[in-house]
Parts: structure tokens; C-alpha cells; sequence
């Protein structure tokens, strides 16, 4: 067939052999061209791949497997050390895991840094989210927020959170599986929204999360707007997301909705022409606003569930952990009455479960590695950095490094009762971009821990560790699934069988 194709179109087979020339002339210039720049000192060492595409395919690769994106890195550190530079969607990628150049790079003391997310994520967070704005503009954005995230409006997050956790357990049935990761989806889902607009219904909320998760499974996709493709179904779930909150604000505007008491109702203007607020600081516009109120269910919930789902799969392992949380937390059951909810005092005289929590992010580490782009050439600790690269700080990496973690592979809470080396616990970040909502993100997992382990006896069932392919966070294929074996004695008098 093959050779009938040659006789009958000779001219094809020509170009056909040319085009394989030129390709092939290509992949050596480019080799070149990458060793000449990797042998300047300084610049970090790594390959550059095939001409356009770099390494986007090995990226897309490890995105596609149970290993997880991260495995694309750590082949790579392997391979050339604590940085290495790539090319990823046509553009340069640092990755860097030590310390000292996190240090300087995150607290950005020069002002030679900003945040730049990939082409895919940007978009789908939208232009105002301050996950990807410049420096002068993020400082705005984050300071209008930063108000939401008072003590205040954590005390009662506590309770509502609470409310939800007790409300949910109590369909927990003995002897049934529950897999920690989508309930603690469900619950981390219902609770922004409930903080964050008010939204309550469960269509709505099914909605909500079902889009949501479109959006975050969009994030580490080639931008290709065609409408089979992860990425143009991430961007119809934002524009459902982005009409719903319009809607919300135009009825809130019109007086149809009123009396909230959420996030957006704190963002929106009481006097609509007044360009600033009671602090006489400035207010976001609409447009900001729905970017800031997606951004904060996206940064909030999924990150939560995968920490929770990462958090008991730890426990589980570690008999000994187990002992002495449930040592703390009946402690602190036995000392209120059963009928009132927790409170952030409570959840302050829980110092080990709270080393618990720390643990499972340092050895999760949801989110892998902290983007940032350099804003002109400088040197870094020795390293040359161009203007236009995309720094990536491999929190993943310093979080499992011997120097600064002893064994770094045994789940020890312990290890934080001394203090860590600064800026080696990346797990919400560092400096002005560090998570807002790092405080909640404690919270939730503080209260799904204490409920837990006071109400049930249970055993994770399948200990598999692989990674969700396409997932942005390292979130569990299983999503931990446990069975309950016993329940203790509750106010519906179910049966006691305690521990
Ligand atoms: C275990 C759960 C969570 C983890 C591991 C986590 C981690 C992070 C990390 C690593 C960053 C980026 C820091 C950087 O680039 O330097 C971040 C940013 C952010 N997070 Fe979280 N987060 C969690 C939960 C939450 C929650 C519950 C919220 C609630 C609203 C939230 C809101 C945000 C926001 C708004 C930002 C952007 C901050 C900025 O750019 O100024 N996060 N988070």
C-alpha cells in the first residue's frame, strides 16, 4: 500500500523527506542552542525539548498518569538538582527547591517578582482575581478582602462548620464507607458558599460544585478553545459561575435580596456612588468582585477536602498518632457540654491535632509549587535569572528535604514542637501572596478531625496512594475511603460501643 502511495504521488514522498530534513536540522540547532546557554554559569541547568512545544508534552504527560503532575518535577530534580529550568507552553519554567532562594524569591524584597499562574489558569480565575494580578494591583485587591478574614468572621465560621460536620455524620450509618474526600468536598463547598453569598439550596450548591469542579479540572489543560476540549468546558463552568453571582448582585442591588450577612454583602457599596469605603478604602467593582468571590471558593475548597482526605489517610497509618489524638480530643469533648458546638477556643487547646494538620500538608503538599515570574534579569543566590521566566518554588521538594525535616517520609507531628528553619513550611505560602485563608482552612480540618474521632471508630479500606490524573492539587484517586466500624452514643441514642 505503502508502496503504491510512493508510485502514484512522488512529489508527496519528496516533501514528506524534506519536512523530516528541516525537522531534524531544527532539533539539533535547538540542542545547541540550549547547551550554549546552559554552560554560562549561573544559568539553571535543564532541557529546553523539542523546538515550540519544549516539554510540554512530558508536563502533559505526567498530568495524565496515577503519579501525579509533580512526577514531570521530580524526575528533573533528579536528574539536574535543587533547580532546573524547562519550557513549558512556550514559555521558560524555573523550578527551584532551596530555602534560601524561596526566601528571597517569596518575600520578593527587591520588588524583581510577581505572581503569573499558566495561560489556562489565569484565565479561568479571570483578570481581576487576585491570585494573578500584578503587584500594585494585588495589593489593592487583597486589602479590599483582607477585612472578610477578621476574627470575627472566624468565630462564627467555627459554628456554622461545625453545624454542617454534625449535620452530615448524622447519616453516617455503622458499618457503611465514606469517602473523606468528596464529603469533606461537600462540606468545604457548602461552607464557603454559606460564608461567602449566602447560598444555601441544594440545587444551587450541586450546581456550584459540579462547575467548580469543571473550572479546576480546566486548570492544567492546553488552552484550546474548542468545545470537546477540558479547557473550553472549564470556561462555559466559569461564565454559569460568573452569571449566577451577576444575577446575586443585581437582586442584592435592586433591594429584591437584602439582609445578608456574607462576603459579598460586606464587598458591595452601601452607597453605590461612593468610590470608597468606611476605611476610606477604595471598593472593588463588580467585575472584581465576581473574579474575588470565584477565586475564594476555588483557592478554599478543594485545597480543604484534599488536605482532609490526605489528613486521616496519615492518621490511619500511624497507630500511634491515632492514641494521642483521641487522648486530646475526648479531653476536650468531656470538658463542654455535648450539645453546643465548638467554638475557636476549643479549637485553640488542641495543640496536637493542630501539629497533625501541619504534618499531613508538609508531607501532602497540596499545592506543589508557589508560580511566580521575574519581572527583570537578576541574580538570585548565585542563580541568573531572566526577565520573562517563571520561577517556581518546589514546595513539595523543600518540604520532604533530609537537611531541614528528618526523615521527611515518617509521619511525625511532633517534629513541629521545635521551631522548623524559617520559610520551610510552604504549604499556604510565605510573604504578601501567602493564603488568606489559611486560618479557616485549619479551622475546617481541626473540627472534621475533633468530630471524627469522637463520634466513630474507622479504617481506611484502601490504602492506595496514585494521584487524580488532572488534577491541580495532589489529591487521592480514591479519595480515602473509610468504613465506620462502631459509633458511640449520640443524642439520637444510637448505640454506645465507645472505644
Ligand atoms: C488546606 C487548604 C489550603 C491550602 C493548602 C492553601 C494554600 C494556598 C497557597 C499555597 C497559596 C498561594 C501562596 C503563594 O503563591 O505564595 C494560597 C493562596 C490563596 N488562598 Fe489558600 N489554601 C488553602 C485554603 C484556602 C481557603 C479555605 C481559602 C478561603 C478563602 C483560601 C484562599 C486563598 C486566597 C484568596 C489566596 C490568594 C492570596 C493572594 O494571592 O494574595 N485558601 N493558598
Amino acid at each position: 500500500m505503502l508502496s503504491q502511495l510512493v508510485k502514484e504521488n512522488p512529489h508527496v514522498c519528496y516533501y514528506v523527506g524534506l519536512l523530516l530534513v528541516f525537522l531534524l536540522f531544527c532539533q539539533k540547532a535547538w540542542k545547541l542552542l540550549c547547551n550554549n546557554y546552559n554552560s554560562s554559569v549561573g544559568i539553571p541547568p535543564g532541557s529546553g525539548g523539542l523546538p515550540f512545544v519544549g516539554e510540554t508534552l512530558q508536563f502533559t504527560a505526567a498530568i495524565n498518569s496515577s503519579k501525579g503532575v509533580y512526577e514531570f518535577v521530580r524526575v528533573r530534580r533528579l536528574r539536574y538538582g535543587n533547580c532546573f529550568k524547562t519550557k513549558l507552553f512556550g514559555e521558560t519554567h524555573v523550578f527551584i527547591s532551596n530555602t534560601e532562594s524561596a526566601k528571597a524569591i517569596l518575600n520578593n524584597e527587591g520588588g524583581k517578582f510577581s505572581k503569573r499562574y499558566i495561560k489556562s489558569i489565569a484565565e479561568l480565575v479571570g483578570p481581576d482575581s487576585l491570585l494573578c494580578a500584578s503587584q500594585q494591583y494585588h495589593k489593592h485587591i487583597r486589602g479590599c478582602l483582607f477585612s472578610l478574614f477578621s476574627t470575627d468572621s472566624l468565630s462564627s465560621f467555627v459554628k456554622l462548620f461545625d453545624e454542617l460536620v454534625l449535620e452530615a455524620m448524622s447519616s453516617w450509618k455503622c458499618g457503611s464507607t465514606v469517602i473523606i474526600q468528596d464529603e469533606a468536598l461537600k462540606l468545604a463547598c457548602k461552607a464557603m458558599c454559606k460564608m461567602l453569598i449566602s447560598m444555601e439550596s441544594g440545587s444551587e450548591l450541586e450546581m456550584m460544585q459540579k462547575e467548580v469542579g469543571h473550572v479546576c479540572e480546566a486548570m492544567l489543560a492546553l488552552p484550546f478553545r474548542l468545545p470537546w476540549t477540558r479547557f473550553y468546558k472549564g470556561l462555559q463552568a466559569r461564565k454559569k459561575i460568573m452569571d449566577m453571582l451577576e444575577k446575586n448582585i443585581s437582586e442584592r442591588r435592586s433591594g429584591i435580596s437584602s439582609s445578608h450577612v456574607d462576603f459579598l454583602q460586606q464587598l458591595l457599596a452601601e452607597d453605590h456612588d461612593n468610590k470608597l469605603n468606611k476605611d476610606e478604602v477604595p471598593r472593588l467593582t463588580d467585575t472584581e468582585i465576581k473574579d474575588n468571590i470565584l477565586t475564594m471558593i476555588i483557592a478554599g475548597q478543594d485545597t480543604t477536602a484534599t488536605a482532609m482526605a490526605w489528613m486521616i489517610k496519615f492518621v490511619d497509618e500511624n497507630e500511634e498518632v491515632l492514641n494521642m489524638l483521641m487522648k486530646e480530643q475526648i479531653q476536650i469533648e468531656k470538658k463542654g457540654p455535648r450539645s453546643t458546638y465548638l467554638t475557636l477556643e476549643a479549637l485553640n487547646e488542641m495543640p496536637y491535632a493542630s501539629k497533625v494538620i501541619k504534618e499531613a500538608l508538609r508531607m501532602a503538599s497540596i499545592v506543589q509549587w508557589l508560580p511566580r515570574v521575574s519581572l527583570e534579569d537578576c541574580e538570585i543566590k548565585g542563580l541568573k535569572i531572566k526577565k520573562g521566566w517563571n520561577i517556581n518554588i518546589d514546595a513539595r521538594s523543600i518540604h520532604h528535604d533530609p537537611t531541614t525535616y528528618n526523615y521527611p517520609d515518617v509521619f511525625n507531628p511532633l517534629r513541629f514542637h521545635a521551631e522548623t528553619k524559617q520559610n520551610s513550611f510552604l504549604a499556604f505560602g510565605v510573604g504578601g501572596r501567602m493564603c488568606m485563608g489559611k486560618n479557616m482552612a485549619k479551622t475546617m480540618m481541626l473540627v472534621f478531625l475533633h468530630r471524627l474521632i469522637t463520634n466513630y471508630k474507622w479504617k481506611v479500606i484502601d490504602s492506595d496512594a496514585s494521584i487524580k490524573k488532572w488534577a491541580i492539587f495532589s489529591k487521592l484517586q480514591n479519595g480515602c475511603p473509610i468504613r465506620l466500624i462502631c459509633m458511640k452514643e449520640d443524642t439520637s441514642n444510637k448505640t454506645v460501643m465507645g472505644y
